[in-house]
């Protein structure tokens, strides 16, 4: 560890972590470039691993020269939601475990694998599994998928979650449609951008103001009204929180009264990462449990066996919702 000082003068620590790299061999190493979280201990900063726009690119080649697919639309598949990538066919499966610098997934109902193939007749790529700030992935490292994603040639990011329902309106197995987030975290200080901007992938300052696609959340109502599922597809606002523990009354008490409508533990600074390198994005979420506001309230605790469950019991109708906005979104690329 080295010491350095910030612009604001308050001590940093880097960690000089070193990678596995797939262009060295096993033996290979790089250095990574670095992102700042705080350091309890001491309350100094301290600078964690983030990936470089060379490492992100040394994923992406390791994909593209091992499949002849080129996905145009990446998509992050939530608990309980990796069936979606199952529906995938003429695929082309790497564990995660095998993809020279990938974490690996350690929740229940997150497989663990970048699963290539056609959804309907469109290329995508799908993430069976994502990473959570909880595991003890930075979010630089939860969001670094996305950036690979890009670097693969993806242009369009569709992120899907299980969250629990804010919204009286919302039954458990109900669709959200994102329509904004509140970054929670972001307010916290925590960002997936923190620490040197590598102008590659964008902007020092991105905007937020339209992060979700205006034109495909309508695009999903319609297509919602088609399956004759409209009154159970809503249009919300999600928020992360770092979990791994569920949210106590009085915080969902918070969350409601800030204008929240979904809670859960990801997706955001997913989000933020694919506007930062400018994909278009669509998110939804499956309400798989309903936010207990009220002590007296018979409602279940909130539990992961639960959120699985709904996950695989309202799986083929995520599924196919998704599968018509990867065609709707596959047709207007095709017409540009
Ligand atoms: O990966 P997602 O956001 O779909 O998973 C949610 C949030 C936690 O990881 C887990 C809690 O049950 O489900
Ligand atoms: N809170 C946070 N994350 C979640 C929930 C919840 O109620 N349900 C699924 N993921």
């Amino acid at each position: 560890m080295t010491g350095t000082i910030t612009a604001d003068q308050s001590p940093v620590i880097v960690k000089h972590t070193k990678h596995r790299t797939n262009s060295g061999g096993s033996t290979g190493y790089i250095a990574q470039e670095q992102n700042e979280t705080l350091d309890a201990s001491d309350g100094a900063h301290v600078l964690e691993e983030a990936y470089s726009y060379e490492v992100c690119k040394e994923i992406a080649d390791y994909l593209s020269e091992r499949t002849a697919i080129r996905p145009k639309i990446g998509i992050i598949c939530g608990s309980g939601l990796g069936s979606l990538a199952d529906e995938l066919t003429n695929t082309d499966i790497f564990e995660y475990e095998n993809i020279p610098n990938f974490p690996v997934s350690t929740v229940e109902g997150h497989v663990g694998r970048m699963v290539f193939g056609y959804l309907g007749d469109v290329p995508v790529m799908a993430m069976q599994g994502r990473f959570h700030y909880y595991e003890g992935y930075g979010l630089a490292k939860c969001s670094m998928p996305v950036r690979v994603m890009k670097l693969v040639g993806c242009t369009h990011l569709i992120a899907t979650n299980a969250a629990g329902g804010l919204n009286h309106k919302f039954k458990v197995g109900d669709i959200m449609v994102v329509r904004d987030h509140v970054n929670m975290m972001g307010f916290a200080g925590n960002s997936p951008l923190q620490g040197p901007n590598d102008p590659r992938f964008g902007p020092r300052f991105p905007p937020m103001t339209r992060a979700y696609d205006a034109h495909y959340i309508k695009t999903a109502k319609k297509i919602a009204k088609e399956m004759k599922i409209g009154s159970d597809v809503h249009e919300g606002v999600y928020t992360c929180l770092g979990g791994p523990n569920y949210e106590t009354v009085a915080e969902l008490r918070m969350l409601k009264t800030l204008g929240i409508d979904a809670v859960g533990m990801s997706t955001v600074h997913e989000v933020v990462t694919a506007r930062h390198c400018d994909l278009k994005v669509f998110a939804f979420s499956l309400i798989t449990n309903k936010c207990s506001l009220d002590y007296d309230s018979s409602d279940d605790d909130a539990n992961h066996e639960e959120v699985v469950t709904v996950g695989k019991n309202r799986q083929h109708i995520c599924a196919q919702f998704t599968r018509r906005i990867v065609q709707v979104i596959s047709d207007e690329i095709s017409n540009q």
